[in-house]
């Protein structure tokens, strides 16, 4: 069964007119702030209040999975990191867990698709398990309908849980060895664009391999062909557990007011997939950070989003957005509590 998936009504523009004006209004230069600014304004219509509140309870989830794909020589490491990874997140010392902690941040670990039990785990980590690794895509598609209909529920009771629990913004970040060639994939079929400019080096492939990867995501969009212009498809065919759990929790919190601050590349594919599905999404989101991978870049580019960090990063994880996070609560901090130039 697919999922009915409704457009999402975009952030009120209204509230942005009052909050650009609000803005420009502040005893400062006007467009003194940069970047801060359209942040301020972007924030203040997602909350539907001018000023923004600076109290953004922000939190993030990470969605872990394996790929099929990863046995085919498109990583730099073998599938065995993703499961010792979840270890880390649930220990607290992978760099999402320590960033998380030091912005405060609360930060869920869910286990969609990771092809070792997990045992001796709290058992939230695994509640929302859709299957173990995702089928190779250039073979075959990396799910059945089914299976992708089951993780898209996962991902909506993942995002009712996460707004269950207060949050105001919402990271999604991921984590599973090979998950940069599916998310390749979909931004290419997203964007209608080749493999070779949407192949990038993951973990940190050498020149051979980034070559046979882009062979790889080659074949994986020759097999589908036309399906590839149907995003639902696209996700049967080219995701993954929880890449679609994914593009779920974001358009679930979307639909219920909660911003979303994008991390990087699989991220980033997942967000233009979900606004593919339900246009109105990408309003949304804010781009935390640019990724080095070219896909991340092209795909933010298409959708004239421009990344608040560029810190040469690509981990994933949601590392990228958590750097980000002080940037977004300066913006709402400064909106609210600087005087007006015109009351001085
Ligand atoms: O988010 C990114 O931009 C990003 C870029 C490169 C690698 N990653 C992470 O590295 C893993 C996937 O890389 P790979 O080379 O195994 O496809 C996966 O765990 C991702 O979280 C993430
Ligand atoms: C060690 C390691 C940690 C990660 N976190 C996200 N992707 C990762 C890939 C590797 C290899």
């Amino acid at each position: 069964m697919i999922p009915t998936i409704e457009p999402v009504t975009p952030p009120d523009p209204a509230v942005a007119s009052h909050a650009r004006e609000r803005i420009d209004a502040l005893a400062k230069p006007t467009g003194s702030l940069g970047r801060l600014e359209e942040l301020a304004v972007w924030l203040s219509s997602c909350q539907g209040s001018c000023p923004a509140d600076p109290d953004l309870r922000p939190r993030a989830v990470v969605l872990a999975g394996d790929h099929g794909v990863a046995d085919q020589g498109v990583s730099a490491y073998p599938r065995e990191v993703t499961p010792a990874m979840v270890r880390a997140f649930v220990a607290g010392t992978a760099a999402a867990t320590v960033l998380a902690e030091q912005h405060d941040i609360p930060l869920q670990i869910y286990d969609l698709a990771v092809d070792d039990e997990l045992s001796g785990l709290p058992e939230e980590v695994g509640r929302h398990k859709v299957r173990r690794s995702s089928r190779p895509l250039n073979v075959e598609d990396a799910l059945t309908s089914d299976e992708a209909a089951t993780a898209y529920a996962a991902g909506v009771a993942i995002a009712e849980e996460q707004l269950a629990a207060g949050a105001g913004l919402l990271i999604v970040g991921d984590l599973g060895i090979g998950n940069t060639t599916p998310a390749a994939a979909l931004i290419a079929a997203s964007l209608g664009v080749s493999a070779a400019e949407v192949t990038g080096r993951g973990t940190g492939i050498a020149d051979e391999a980034l070559h046979h990867k882009t062979m790889i995501i080659d074949q994986a969009l020759q097999r589908i062909g036309d399906r590839a212009a149907d995003p639902w498809q696209r996700l049967v065919a080219l995701g993954s557990a929880d890449l679609v759990a994914a593009v779920a929790i974001m358009i679930t919190a979307a639909r219920a007011g909660v911003p979303i601050l994008l991390d990087g590349l699989i991220a980033v594919a997942e967000a233009v997939t979900a606004e593919d599905l339900a246009p109105g999404l990408l309003a949304w989101c804010a781009a935390g950070h640019r990724s080095t991978e070219p896909g991340q870049r092209l795909a933010l580019e298409k959708h004239d989003m421009r990344p608040l960090v560029d810190a040469e990063m690509r981990l994933g994880e949601g590392s990228g957005a958590l750097v980000a996070v002080p940037l977004l609560r300066s913006a709402a901090l400064l909106m609210s509590r600087m005087s007006l130039l015109a009351d001085l």
